[in-house]
């Protein structure tokens, strides 16, 4: 039983807000990390559900032996969703037992109350607005062409029509190219271009950051992908560079470097050059980073839209305080490369300690400064979408614009942020008021210059040369 209480103590901490699920699983056991972090999981997912079943036979008021609401989500979870309560015989476990078939009554009714066909149906999902966000399907153009791909979904029964038409339906993106959305009850787990890796499940939001960053497709193309597994990211990069090129993918997290590089393979990413390493520990002035142009940085927390982070405490603001100083490092880091022309910086937060703050740090950085990086302008990142970064947080309003922000509640997306810094252009030789004028008055007007320039020139050269010839 003890299992049991150290994942309730768990689920107290999340409750109080003190840290994210990845942050609080981390502080378990080794022994027991594994299995606590999928019953946690688990049952949050069905936390609503549980809670109503708990509530409506009343266990906790009729079994003192259990001494907290958490135990009984985790054990009641177990014992109806699960093969049973795993510990052995005891007076909590026969505390719940007591009520086994009230429980199970008050599960199928709400079963049959939502038209739920399985217990998997009673799951909050990814996220309880999820039922209304397309299942994305990215086309992975580095192994197959969008046409290929649809052609192969209509010769399987889908139509392309809109996702929501009905279960079949599909439709092409309007941001991202070779992005299609589905029908979200579709699953594709054991689709055959799934399994082969010619389509990538991905949602949507994710494709923005590779696709503003827009890394060129040439021999030549260096490009750095900073936080790359799963490598969703690092493939459509390296879609987008058409296989060309170099691309180094940083990861340093030893089991999930061994994931991308699986995913990566899987995905026929020929130009990509996997490292374990930290990107913090890359030195921006090793030779084999010298002609790095392009790098996208970012991490995300995908768990967390399991917790209601609505009221925000000490703690929690305290680990969001802690990632945007990490945030901020990492896009320093990158500004310190000495080709970099392009950083782009994501989260799938939407908090703005996250997002503006730290872009307005960035901004004004000693980096940036020296490296004349500043925030690109908005015709430059993705223009057509509306969705922009917090005026109030930014220095300028087209500093706001130049950010794109996606609200989970009304973009059919995920939560997201992007910011894509460039290198500010040299200073155009070409005045003003040339610009203003007809190019071919203007171009007249240089040549004039010019060329009395060049009379200049050759009278002091000849005035030079009479000085020289005729010494004082
Ligand atoms: C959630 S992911 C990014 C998702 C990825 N871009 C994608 O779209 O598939 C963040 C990853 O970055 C890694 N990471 C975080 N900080 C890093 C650093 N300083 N250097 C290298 N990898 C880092 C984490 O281990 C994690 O695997």
């Amino acid at each position: 039983m003890n299992f049991y209480f150290e994942a309730a103590k768990v689920l107290d901490k999340l409750d109080a807000k003190k840290g994210s699920i990845k942050s609080v699983i981390a502080a378990v056991n080794e022994k027991d990390r594994k299995r606590t972090a999928a019953l946690v999981i688990e049952t949050l997912k069905y936390k609503q559900v549980l809670v109503d079943v708990i509530d409506a036979t009343k266990l906790l008021k009729e079994e003192r032996k259990i001494t907290s609401k958490n135990l009984a989500l985790l054990l009641v979870h177990d014992l109806l969703l699960t093969n049973g309560i795993q510990a052995g015989d005891g007076p909590v476990k026969q505390a719940v037992f007591r009520h086994k078939t009230r429980l199970n009554s008050e599960l199928q009714r709400i079963k049959i109350k939502r038209g739920a066909k399985s217990n998997g149906e009673l799951a909050q999902g990814e996220d309880s607005r999820a039922a209304l966000i397309p299942r994305y399907v990215r086309v992975n153009t580095a192994y197959c062409t969008t046409n290929e791909a649809i052609e192969d979904f209509i010769s399987r029964g889908f139509e392309l029509s809109a996702p929501f038409a009905s279960k079949q339906g599909f439709a092409k993106d309007e941001h991202i190219p070779d992005l299609l959305a589905f029908n979200p009850r579709v699953s594709f787990e054991t689709d055959p271009l799934y399994t082969s890796g010619k389509i990538i499940l991905q949602d949507k939001a994710s494709c923005f950051p590779a696709y503003i960053l827009s890394p060129p497709s040439t021999d030549e193309s260096v490009v750095i992908d900073a936080t790359a597994a799963p490598g969703n990211k690092t493939s459509h990069l390296c879609a987008l560079m058409k296989n060309r090129g170099r691309l180094f993918a940083f990861e340093r997290d030893r089991k999930r470097f061994s994931t991308l590089k699986m995913m990566l393979g899987k995905a026929q990413c020929q130009n990509v050059e996997p490292v374990n390493a930290d990107f913090l520990t890359i030195s921006p002035q090793d030779k084999t980073y010298a002609a790095v142009t392009h790098i996208g940085s970012g991490i995300v927390n995908r768990l967390d839209y399991l917790l209601d982070t609505e009221n925000e405490n000490d703690g929690e603001q305290e680990r969001l305080n802690k990632l945007a100083a990490f945030q901020l490092s990492m896009i320093k880091h990158a500004m310190k490369f000495p080709s970099v022309e392009k950083i782009v910086y994501s989260t799938c937060s939407v908090h703005a300690i996250e997002n503006e703050q730290v872009v307005r740090q960035a901004l004004t950085s000693d980096e940036a400064i020296s490296g004349s990086l500043v925030l690109a302008s908005s015709h430059d990142v993705l223009p057509q979408w509306k969705r922009r970064g917090l005026p109030e947080e930014m220095a300028t309003p087209a500093d706001a614009a130049s950010l794109v922000r996606c609200s989970p509640d009304e973009d059919a997306t995920n939560g997201f942020f992007v910011a894509l810094f460039v290198k500010k252009k040299p200073p155009d030789p070409m005045t003003a008021e040339e610009k203003a004028e007809p190019s071919a008055k203007a171009a007249h007007k240089r040549k004039k210059a010019t060329q009395n320039e060049a009379v200049e020139g050759t009278t002091g050269r000849r005035k030079k040369r009479k000085r020289s010839a005729n010494p004082d």
